[in-house]
């Protein structure tokens, strides 16, 4: 047999694998129809975007991959078509902070996948009042950026806020130097946000020692500024590359490659639990000794393992600080449960700010 003639072969075998996965995926998207069918005799309270269901789906997709594909390329596959599954029942309107471009748009959309209406906003306030109003399904901001340095933004609005966590994502953060020039030699001004700028620092010392550095908003405004010049490079995503028709000169640039950004999901809910979950909430105590060390105890009685803490003036007193704690576990989990009971007599504020499943991709 000719070369041609196995080749012919293999793509006829192809040709039915992707027929049989066409009537597969259509099985799927009328299943998911079916569903919200039912779900539409429940009448209004109804929930179609359940993120506790979705977590456990990509969970045992990634257990049960077979190869040769990567767990998390195949993950990413099932979470677009679950994606355009739920845009059938109901399409979602998701806010996230803008303006497009930004890592936080990449965030929505790794977590909801493409089919949702994703919807740009230009401060972390106007995310919490679309949900809070209605206008928008679910929210998606910063919370421990890196680059953005938006976070104590983020907390401080949970202070007032009634919405609950019902998500979060980790996005691993990648720079790129985005230029229209034609190569290093040719930039002189290199744009981004003041943190990026920081975490490129060695490369920048390296390779483009004297260039400018110019601070701006974000990232995705410095790829705005570079395509309007000839020598100025920014540094950004990929993302932002595409959407400013920029050439990437150098990709990944930042001096630690393991960097990863956090993001939170919220919406008028949070979320049923999924086997692996998380609580956040907000806990303050009275200021004096032991004070602090009073409010933890109640997680290592349970065996729970800490995740974060952060602490933020609570603005209502010079010297009152709250903290914003995420554990492992659901808040429907009797540890949970009996170390939230010990935390109501411990701690002057005890807010949940709600039980989500731990990121999945
Ligand atoms: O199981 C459900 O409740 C569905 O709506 C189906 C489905 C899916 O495609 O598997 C779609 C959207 C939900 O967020 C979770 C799962």
């Amino acid at each position: 047999m000719t070369s041609d003639d196995q080749l012919q072969q293999v793509r006829e075998r192809i040709n039915a694998i992707d027929a049989d996965l066409l009537r597969l995926i259509s099985e799927r998207a009328a299943c998911a129809q079916a569903v919200a069918k039912i779900k539409d005799a429940h009448g209004e309270s109804v929930k179609y975007y359940r993120p506790e269901r979705e977590a456990e789906i990509l969970r045992r997709i990634k257990a049960e991959n077979p190869g040769p594909l990567d767990g998390e390329e195949v993950a990413r596959l099932f979470r677009e078509i679950m994606s355009a599954c739920l845009a059938l029942e109901k399409p979602l309107k998701v806010g996230y902070l803008g303006p497009q471009g930004t890592f936080t748009q990449a965030a929505a959309l790794k977590h909801f996948g493409h089919s949702v209406h994703a919807q740009p906003f230009g401060a972390i306030s106007d995310i919490f009042r679309e949900v809070e109003a209605g206008a928008c399904d679910y929210g998606v901001v910063p919370v421990e950026n890196s680059t953005e340095g938006v976070v104590n933004h983020t907390l401080d609005m949970f202070m007032r806020s009634p919405l609950l966590i019902a998500g979060e994502v980790t996005l691993r953060i990648h720079h790129h130097l985005l230029s229209n020039a034609k190569d290093l030699g040719a930039v002189r001004r290199v744009y981004s946000h003041q943190q990026s700028l920081a975490q490129c620092r060695g490369w920048l010392d390296r390779y483009l020692p004297n260039a400018e550095r110019v601070a701006v908003g974000t990232n995705a405004d410095a790829a705005k500024r570079a395509a309007a010049a000839e020598d100025a490079a920014a540094v950004a995503s990929e993302a932002a590359a595409e959407l400013y028709a920029l050439r990437v000169l150098a990709q990944r640039i930042e001096d630690e490659p393991g960097n990863t950004t956090r993001f939170l999901v919220i919406g008028s809910e949070d979320s049923p639990p999924s086997g692996h979950d998380k609580t956040s909430m907000l806990l303050s105590c009275r200021n004096e000794a032991g004070g602090l060390h009073r409010l933890l105890t109640p997680f290592a009685k349970q065996g729970l393992s800490m995740t974060r803490i952060e602490s933020r003036p609570s603005r209502q007193g010079v010297w009152d600080y709250v903290f914003f704690v995420d554990v492992c576990g659901h808040r429907q989990s009797p540890e949970v449960e009996a170390a939230l009971v010990e935390l109501k007599g411990a701690a002057n504020l005890c807010k949940v700010l709600g039980s989500y499943p731990e990121a999945v991709l």
